[in-house]
């Protein structure tokens, strides 16, 4: 959910903590036990040798920044965002704003292939490069709910991960671009409204079962350090990885855990609030976001 913004930017309630980095070709028991720490602490972990290849995320970045680089025109053509299509500025249903533009996609390939023809030039080369990155997201995605259900000792372990493989599934695929912004680190300027000019994406936690994140090299996304309603806790930076997914738990795995026979782990039942600020880019951002949202 987005909650409303701007919310507060000032680099004071920012504290340097390292999130977890979980190396998945490490020994499995190891693995499962680092995922469902990460889980427990920040509800947020990053991965790394996640058998996502460099190629798969490159053609992806390429064309992605081809189509944001288009003139508003013609990225207009991609249709709005109900729900799928290009959005600009608009953030969720309750009125936010951010500096983010975007182009929502489904996961499904014919989908895929049938809207490329709207969004790109060539429609062969987008649709083949969205549709290798989801297949190869959709693994990774699978391969850490497994390891999540391992970790909670489920008796199917791939109780959430079928769900996922159905052809019907209603996860989304996401790319956000963020402008660069200029002056960027001027820490001291005592104006408010410059620090709230710079919400890339206002503090809001992610509504689906799981998203991941795979960003290009530049920072701006901040975790808040506790799961609370208020003003409490810190932000902490994640800084960018230049070969690590982010993985975000979300407000329904965060549910289902809290009630059900998973209670004991995420005893909140609420999943982590981020934000992008834009206050740290000084270059493009193109983020890509996979959300696993079915529910059966
Ligand atoms: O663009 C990003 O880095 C994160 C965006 C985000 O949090 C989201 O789409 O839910
Ligand atoms: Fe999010």
């Amino acid at each position: 959910m987005v909650v409303a913004s701007p919310s507060p930017t000032h680099p004071e309630n920012v504290q340097f903590i390292e999130l977890p980095i979980i190396d998945l070709s490490a020994e499995r028991s190891k693995v499962i036990n680092l995922v469902i720490k990460a889980c427990e602490e920040y509800g947020f972990f990053e991965v790394i040798n996640h058998g996502v290849s460099h190629g798969i995320i490159t053609r992806m970045e390429e064309q992605g920044l081809g189509f944001f680089a288009k003139p508003l025109g013609d990225k207009q053509k991609a249709g709005p965002a109900t729900p799928f299509g290009y959005g600009c500025k608009n953030i969720g249903f309750n009125g936010d704003v951010g500096a983010v533009e975007y182009l929502m996609l489904g996961t499904n390939s014919l989908s895929i292939v049938e809207r490329s023809y709207a969004i790109s030039n060539d429609p062969k080369m987008f649709s083949s490069a969205v549709n290798g990155y989801v297949e190869a997201v959709t693994g990774l995605a699978c391969e850490i709910l497994e390891l999540m259900a391992e970790g909670l000792r489920v008796q199917d372990s791939s109780v959430f991960s079928k769900m996922i493989k159905d052809v019907d599934n209603d996860s989304i695929f996401r790319l956000n671009h963020y402008p660069p912004i200029l002056c960027s680190n001027n820490n001291n300027n005592k104006d408010p409204s410059f620090h709230a000019n710079k919400v890339g994406f206002g503090e809001h936690t992610d509504p689906q079962i799981l998203t991941i994140l795979k960003s290009n090299d530049v920072g701006g996304l901040q975790v808040k350090s506790q799961v609370d309603d208020g003003d409490h806790g810190v932000w902490v930076p994640v800084p960018p990885h230049p070969t690590a997914f982010c993985v975000n738990v979300g407000d329904i795995l965060q549910v289902w855990f809290h009630f059900s026979i998973f209670f004991f782990i995420f005893p909140s039942g609420k999943a982590r609030c981020h934000r992008i600020l834009l206050f740290y880019l000084k270059m493009g951002k193109i983020v890509f976001v996979y959300r696993i949202k079915v529910i059966k």
